[in-house]
């Protein structure tokens, strides 16, 4: 069996202790079984040959008591705390693993599927209760219960002892069989549950792509297979479950009858007094009972060996992102006027990518300074946030805040002085108020020049209750350019050192855009602001452009300067030109 209790996910001292509790509790109570067994024969050997009377099994008779409220009492408290130690090992792991994806940050979170992460979270820790609870605290009186057993036998009657040693390892033997074929379809069937999990929400999520595509379809094909995958490594789990508890229960039955038979001969012959015979015989299922017991627990249980494999994978994962080199980092000194950001020779590439993202990009932005990153699509713009950030450590070269590298900097404290406007911008089931301030205090006033200054002021008019209205997805829905709006409202309230910005505008229509960076250019400049962006008109009023090309930094310079020198910026707003005179 692969279960050993040195597998023991316990790691606080509090869980040990759960644990050894549990464990002892349940050994107690397993052992207690020999005495139950005696204090029964002696009451009925005692009371049935007529001769002793029913007052001589009266002693017998407290004593069985006494030793049935005790096994009574152990039980109970052994699965009390098995429970309790499984809550305890549950929410440790759930910790663990939220704050290692924290740690490990939204490059490497975002290789697994969305639903993989639900999974492990959600039902993949719940359903390790099966092996927390049921088998780890039961293994101890599993291995010791029936050694005591049979040193008993040994000691009353050898034979018994002899036929109770040489049927269990045909029935390991069986069931490790049987136990294999299990673990290969236990697995199989958590990978199909986490594909499972990962299909579905990447479906509900892409619903809009995926019927305009016409694929709607063929994904609900795929879904429908991988759902047919865990149905059927499901039943195959099952079938080997059936077949592993019919296999020891026929195994335990036909054990149990020879030793029965043997006892049963020699108690006829006269070889054997009825006490003895009788207690080996109560004894006898108790022998098998933790070895069917971990049988029929082997399948629940490997469910929780497979998560916390993936736990182990989770919180090994050696992280994409910075990571401090000291335990005493540097608080950046970081004026509401910005914060000096510098590139130097950075190149950086993503986890199992083979080219880099960035190569040898340097450069250098100060206080109230508006620098926009342009190139095109998959040239490395939104990787330089994402490098600025800490989500992505340079492979080579080095990033500094305030003449202070990254890996030495409290980068809490940095994020906590940025304001993002992300691609795509994150909101919740959730008052508009608290989408904005994330449920913090902000002023009358605050909140009326962030809507006026985003350009939100227009959407929150037409919403039922303005700025209170709650986004719950059924019937108050932004649009891609108001939630682009929303995030730019937030930023503002945050009264940010630094604003970074990847793609603000690409959602909304010429005139709004034109609108809005009328209004959002000044703000930029009294801060720290790179952009990310792809129509121009925000680069051209930018202090400073970035031409990105395949990674590479071609040009930098202010956008006249860009232009005069008829470069690759050059190039690209005479083609965005042509593009919006044709449009
Ligand atoms: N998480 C990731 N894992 C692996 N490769 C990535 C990841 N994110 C981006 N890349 C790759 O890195 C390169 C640069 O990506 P990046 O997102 O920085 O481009 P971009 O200039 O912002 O593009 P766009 O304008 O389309 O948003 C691309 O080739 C992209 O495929």
């Amino acid at each position: 069996m692969r279960f050993k209790p040195q597998g023991l996910p316990a790691a606080t001292r509090r869980e040990r202790m759960t644990f050894v509790l549990a464990s002892g509790a349940s050994l107690l109570a397993g052992l207690l079984v020999l005495p139950q067994a005696w204090e029964l024969s002696q009451i009925i050997s005692r009371v049935f040959p007529r001769e002793h009377g029913v007052d001589a099994g009266a002693s017998a008779m407290a004593g069985l008591i006494a030793v049935v409220a005790a096994r009574a009492i152990l039980l109970a408290a052994a699965k009390g705390l098995s429970l309790r130690f499984a809550s305890q090992v549950k929410r440790r792991m759930r910790r663990e693993m939220l704050e290692r994806m924290t740690a490990l940050g939204p490059v490497e979170v975002r290789r697994h599927a969305a639903g993989t992460w639900r999974t492990w979270l959600t039902d993949g820790i719940d359903g390790m209760e099966a092996y927390l609870a049921g088998y780890l605290p039961q293994a101890a009186a599993s291995a010791a219960v029936p050694v005591a057993i049979l040193g008993f036998a040994a000691w009353e009657d050898r034979l018994t002892a002899l036929i109770l040693a040489a049927t269990v390892p045909f029935m390991v033997l069986l069931l490790v069989l049987v136990g294999q074929a299990a673990q290969r379809a236990t697995d199989q069937r958590f990978v199909a549950l986490e594909r499972l999990s990962g299909h579905f929400l990447d479906v509900v999520r892409g619903l809009w792509t995926l019927k305009v595509f016409g694929r709607s379809r063929a994904q609900a094909d795929i879904l429908e297979r991988v759902a047919d995958d865990y149905r059927r490594t499901t039943m195959q789990v099952l079938r080997l479950a059936f077949l592993s508890s019919l296999v020891t229960e026929l195994f335990t039955m036909v054990s149990i009858g020879l030793v029965a038979v043997s006892l049963g001969i020699r108690l006829l012959s006269g070889h054997m007094d009825f006490g003895t015979a009788l207690v080996l015989l109560l004894l006898a299922p108790e022998y098998y009972l933790p070895i069917r017991t971990a049988g029929a627990q082997y399948h629940a249980a490997r469910d929780g060996v497979a998560m916390l494999e993936r736990h182990r994978e989770v919180l090994e994962t050696a992280s994409p992102a910075v990571v401090p080199q000291s335990a005493r980092v540097v608080v950046p000194d970081i004026q509401p006027s910005g914060a000096v950001i510098e590139f130097r020779h950075v190149t950086a590439r993503y986890p199992g990518a083979e080219v880099p993202a960035l190569q040898d990009v340097s450069f250098r932005i100060g206080p109230r300074e508006l620098v926009a990153i342009v190139g095109p699509s998959g040239a490395g713009k939104s990787t330089i946030l994402a490098v600025l950030l800490g989500f992505l450590r340079p492979v080579s070269g080095e990033v500094l805040v305030e003449g202070v590298p990254l890996d030495q900097l409290d980068l809490d404290a940095f994020r906590a002085r940025v304001g993002l406007v992300a691609q795509d911008p994150a909101w919740f089931h959730a008052a508009l108020r608290d989408n904005l301030t994330w449920g913090g205090a902000c002023g009358e006033a605050e909140m009326r020049e962030a809507l006026q200054l985003s350009g939100l002021d227009s959407v929150v008019s037409r919403l039922p209750a303005g700025v209170d209205t709650a986004l719950d997805g059924e019937r108050v829905q932004l649009s891609g350019g108001e939630r682009q709006r929303l995030a730019l409202a937030r930023m503002i309230l945050r009264r940010p050192a630094v604003a970074l910005l990847d793609e603000p505008t690409s959602s909304l229509d010429l005139a709004t855009e034109r609108a809005l960076e009328e209004r959002i250019v000044p703000w930029l400049r009294q801060r720290t602001s790179l952009a990310v962006v792809h129509r121009l008109s925000l680069a051209l009023a930018a202090d400073r452009v970035l031409v990105l090309d395949g990674g590479r930094l071609v040009e930098q310079g202010p956008p006249d300067d860009l232009l005069q020198a008829r470069g690759a910026f050059h190039a690209m707003v005479r083609r965005d030109h042509g593009e919006e005179v044709s449009a």
